[in-house]
């Protein structure tokens, strides 16, 4: 049995940068149904109230609607910060039940301590998604829960490949995945940043440097897609033997710019684990948060 995700009510609990890039593609590629989504955060209503003029999505502060939304929604989607799990799992857990399928955001949050702090083993997709899904060109990483028949499977991959690809991975590659895609647009824009801030140094004005930054960028992601060359094969062919971009690539290497970014997605993948060790294992239910 197959169901579209435009009749499911799907409820967003955690309304941040990582939830509106998700929505923003779900909305825009008409994948869902603004009727059908809702929004919330821990407290800021300016921020629910633009996500409601600007996407059309529902939203509400109110913690007794908040309830009602969370108990009656298909699909929950927990778009927290790790820091903030224990206390929001605590509200959540006597909302749940099996039903409903649950997609986590949360970097590092594994299935088997959400199974713990929840109490419960209703279906869990853990995802690992990027902030270029606000434009449909996210990267998602994805694992399942045993509990996940395939007719959620199917609706988790259909919410992600509305805003990019899906890669479907064993739960224990989550961590060096996020050391690629999940944090790998912040080193792509870490690299424009640095070649912006030569081309100006070099007398280029601002407007040009960015411009001529950017198309590269474009240009050479495209070329990998569209050539289906390995970078390294690509990388040749601009090198020529003596020539200015060999003189760069030298300077980049006496630099060790492949070891810093072998390093950068390590480091990540290793926080990644750290934040999710960090989450306390145990049901905070019944205490006081
Ligand atoms: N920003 C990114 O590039 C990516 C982020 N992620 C993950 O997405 C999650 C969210 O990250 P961002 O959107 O960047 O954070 P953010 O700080 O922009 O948003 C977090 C939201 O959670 C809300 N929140 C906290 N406790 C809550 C509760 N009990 N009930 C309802 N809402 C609550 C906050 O009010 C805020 O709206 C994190 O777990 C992060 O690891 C995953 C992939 C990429
Ligand atoms: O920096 C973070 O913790 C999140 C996870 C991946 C991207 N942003």
């Amino acid at each position: 049995m197959s169901i579209m995700l435009s009749q499911v009510k799907i409820a967003f609990v955690g309304a941040g940068s990582m939830a509106e890039a998700i929505v923003r593609g779900l909305i825009q590629t008409k994948v869902a149904n603004p009727q059908n989504v809702y929004m919330m955060n821990r407290s800021n209503q300016d921020r629910l109230s633009f996500l409601c003029s600007e996407y059309g999505v529902q939203a509400t502060s109110d913690q007794a609607t908040k309830n009602t939304i969370i108990q009656e929604a298909d699909v929950v989607v927990l778009c927290m910060k790790p820091k903030d799990v224990e206390s929001s799992f605590a509200e959540l857990q006597p909302l749940l039940s099996e039903r409903q399928l649950l997609i986590s955001v949360i970097a590092g949050l594994s299935i088997e301590k959400a199974e713990r702090l929840l109490q419960s083993d209703l279906p869990i997709v853990r995802t690992m998604p990027n902030t270029s899904s606000t434009i449909g060109l996210g990267a998602t990483g994805m694992s399942f829960s045993t509990k996940v028949n395939d007719t959620f499977k199917q609706l988790a991959i259909q919410m992600f490949e509305a805003v990019g690809t899906v890669t479907i991975v064993e739960e224990d590659k989550l961590e060096i995945l996020t050391g690629i895609s999940g944090s790998g647009p912040a080193y792509v824009y870490y690299l424009m940043e640095a070649m912006i801030k030569a081309g100006i140094e070099g007398g280029l004005t601002e407007e040009d440097a960015n411009q001529l930054t950017l198309q590269t960028v474009l240009g050479a992601a495209h070329m990998v897609q569209t050539t289906k060359e390995h970078p390294a094969e690509l990388r040749r062919k601009v090198t020529s033997p003596n020539g200015a971009t060999h003189a760069a690539i030298q300077a980049l290497d006496r630099h060790q710019f492949d070891e810093a970014i072998h390093q950068a997605v390590l480091h990540c993948a290793a926080r990644t684990k750290e934040m999710g060790e960090q989450i306390a294992a145990t049901s905070t239910v019944g205490k006081s948060v």
